[in-house]
């Protein structure tokens, strides 16, 4: 591939999942530096790019939006090169052609799009309610207030819900380019107000899938099971959630990791108070920082510290 040389990324290192390679892509995109991304997926029992959780239709959506280039973009592959141009937005359709979810191709496209050159539109196709993902209500009504802080901003029209194994969901999500990214403090809690939960249910030939979404104003669990009574479904979200109030932080397990591509593009030092820093959360800074090392504008004056302690029993991440 012609050009520079790329940035090795150990996709071994840490989680060694399929998190590392959406951060590094979209990180080498709004940078522009190409990276060569090995070990995919070490961390898992089927390591390597797969097509049903979406990780090969992610990647090329990211090459598609910014003109790049990708090697070894294959199901099974173990290492690409990507070689990320300039990012243009317009129409995208990205397609799972399985019940991959949709949540976690806007998880890698969104960065990039907030960065284009024109507005993008982006067609999301696959599973809009997915296992060992985010919710697409978690994604609008958690992650997006959330993600608003830092001045992103998308509009997502939901035409179809599709759950496994079927797929077939489609969502339609319009982002605007953004000049910079805020920093956010988000230190306090505040009371909770309100909690209630929705369930869906889908009756298939054989087995019942129960999704059970448990929402406060920021904090948010899902839980899909096959096969599971539905009170056991209901005890593991409400566990979920009293272990999620009680650790005192301001964002739950998940919503920590998802938050840190944009701490670490932002204009200045963001924190969060979180529980307990999860091996995701870990994960996505390693590549953040190896990505964004000359990117970052600190305002004078701001020593950079990947973590703090806080006092309040929780962990504070900053940028
Ligand atoms: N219940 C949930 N609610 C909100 N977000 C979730 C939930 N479960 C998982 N996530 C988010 O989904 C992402 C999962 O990343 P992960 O790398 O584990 O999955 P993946 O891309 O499917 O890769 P792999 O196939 O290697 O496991 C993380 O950002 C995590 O925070």
């Amino acid at each position: 591939m012609a050009g520079q040389t790329p940035i090795n990324i150990d996709g071994a290192i840490l989680e060694g999942g399929g998190q590392s390679l959406r951060v590094s892509t979209s990180l080498s995109c709004i940078v522009g530096k190409s990276i060569r991304v090995f070990n995919i997926r070490a961390g898992r029992t089927t390591p390597g790019l797969r097509s049903v959780p979406q990780h090969l239709s992610g990647l090329i959506a990211v090459r598609d939006l910014c003109g790049g280039s990708l090697l070894g973009g294959d199901v099974g592959s173990l290492e690409i090169t990507f070689q990320p141009g300039p990012v243009r937005g317009g129409q995208l359709i990205a397609d799972t052609h399985t019940a991959g979810s949709v949540c976690l191709l806007l998880q890698v496209t969104l960065p990039c799009a907030l960065f284009s050159a024109s507005p993008s539109c982006l067609t999301l196709r696959g599973g809009t309610n997915a296992d060992m993902a985010p919710q697409l209500d978690y994604m609008l009504q958690v992650f997006k207030p959330i993600a608003e802080k830092f001045g992103v901003k998308f509009d997502c029209i939901v035409k179809r819900r599709g759950y496994y194994p079927k797929g077939g969901g489609e969502v339609v999500v319009k982002v605007s380019p953004i000049g910079a990214i805020k920093p956010i403090i988000l230190t306090e809690r505040g009371d909770v107000t309100k909690v209630f939960g929705r369930a869906f249910v889908i009756m298939l030939c054989i087995c019942i899938y129960i999704y059970i979404y448990l929402l406060l104003p920021i904090i948010n669990d899902d839980f899909g099971c096959a096969g599971v009574p539905a009170d056991k479904v209901g005890v593991q979200a409400s566990e979920m959630l009293i272990h999620n109030l009680h650790h005192g932080g301001c964002v739950d397990d998940y919503l920590q990791d998802q938050l840190i591509i944009f701490m670490a593009l932002a204009q200045g030092v963001s924190r969060v108070l979180t529980g307990p820093i999860t091996l995701h959360t870990q994960t996505a800074i390693h590549f953040a920082e190896q990505l964004t090392q000359d990117h970052r504008t600190l305002p004078k004056g701001e020593e950079e510290d990947s973590y703090d302690s806080s006092k309040g029993g929780g962990h504070s991440v900053r940028d």
